[in-house]
């Protein structure tokens, strides 16, 4: 199947984006796999797909699907570059517009300066919801909030981490570090990720504070490993990061992609996230059936 796709990037998470307004592409699991494939297909973090508007006052669908081809809830840095598309592609003259992904409304509006805000939604902190499992697991007290511990098998001498968890519509654990540079990412973050308390498994945050205004981020990504940079995880270190008492509202959050500013004013309230979209390149390709 011979397909038209745009290739872009947000603070360095890279995506391939399909426009399916006009007519569905029905790609597999498979499909999607050999489209992120670094060596074999055109290769990203994620796939992207633009679907027509579900409802009455929202403008697009937007579909989500990582390199190891399972579809998920949510791509902060992908909703900056939907938006970009959507106006390059002239399938909308908006510099706001509404997405529905499989579970909440984005709102995404296109800065004069080419830099995009996007409206993340309201974290979520019940723990059934996340999916999280603390069936028998004390939580320790940080701040005003909490951290739980999780074992890690396999894991040797750093067979323990300390992990803020929720949702931004995807599930996240956060875990504070003194060094990102020096942090253990390719072994703990696969560990954490496929942790048995996380029925759908979780993408895996390392965090160093720098100042009340500012951390240092990598981001071990569910079904696409470590990325340059994680929207949904950024909005997931800093939530936590305010509720472990650690940041302020307002914070620069500089990945190894890019800059990214998360703000958030407290409980209830959406994580407002603004940073960079860029379009690389278009192309065609012929997919393996
Ligand atoms: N790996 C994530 C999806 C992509 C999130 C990330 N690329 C972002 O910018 O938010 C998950 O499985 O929930």
């Amino acid at each position: 199947m011979r397909i038209r796709f745009t290739k872009m990037q947000g603070a360095g998470n890279d995506f391939v984006v399909l426009d399916e307004t006009r007519a569905p592409l029905a790609l597999t699991p498979a499909q999607y796999r050999w489209l992120a494939d670094r060596h074999f297909g055109i290769g990203a973090d994620q796939i992207l797909s633009v679907r027509p508007s579900p409802a009455p006052g929202i403008d697009f669908a937007y579909a989500i699907h990582n390199a190891d081809g399972g579809e998920v809830e949510h791509c902060g840095n992908g909703a900056r570059c939907f938006v970009r598309f959507v106006r390059e592609r002239g399938l909308t003259d908006k510099a706001t517009v509404k997405v529905q992904t499989v579970n909440q409304v984005l709102e995404l509006r296109m800065l004069p300066d080419g830099r995009v805000t996007v409206d993340m939604g309201a974290p979520v902190f019940d723990l059934p919801a996340v999916p999280f499992d603390a069936a028998g697991l004390r939580p320790e007290p940080v701040g005003a909030w909490q951290a739980w511990p999780l074992t890690l098998p396999g894991a040797g001498d750093r067979a323990a981490v300390r992990v803020a968890v929720l949702s931004m519509g995807n599930p996240h654990a956060v875990a504070e570090v003194e060094d990102v540079d020096t942090a253990s990412v390719a072994t703990l973050g696969p560990l954490i990720e496929g942790h048995a308390r996380f029925p759908r498994r979780v993408n895996a945050g390392f965090m160093q504070v720098l100042s009340r205004g500012a951390i240092r981020l990598r981001v071990w990504e569910r079904g696409a490993g470590e990325t340059l940079a994680c929207g949904t995880g950024a909005c997931a270190a800093v939530v936590a990061g305010i509720r472990l008492g650690r940041l302020d509202r307002r914070v620069d959050v500089h990945t190894r992609g890019g800059v990214l500013t998360i703000e958030w004013a407290g409980e209830g309230q959406p994580v407002l996230m603004t940073g960079p979209a860029t379009t690389v390149f278009e192309g065609e390709i012929d997919v393996p059936e």
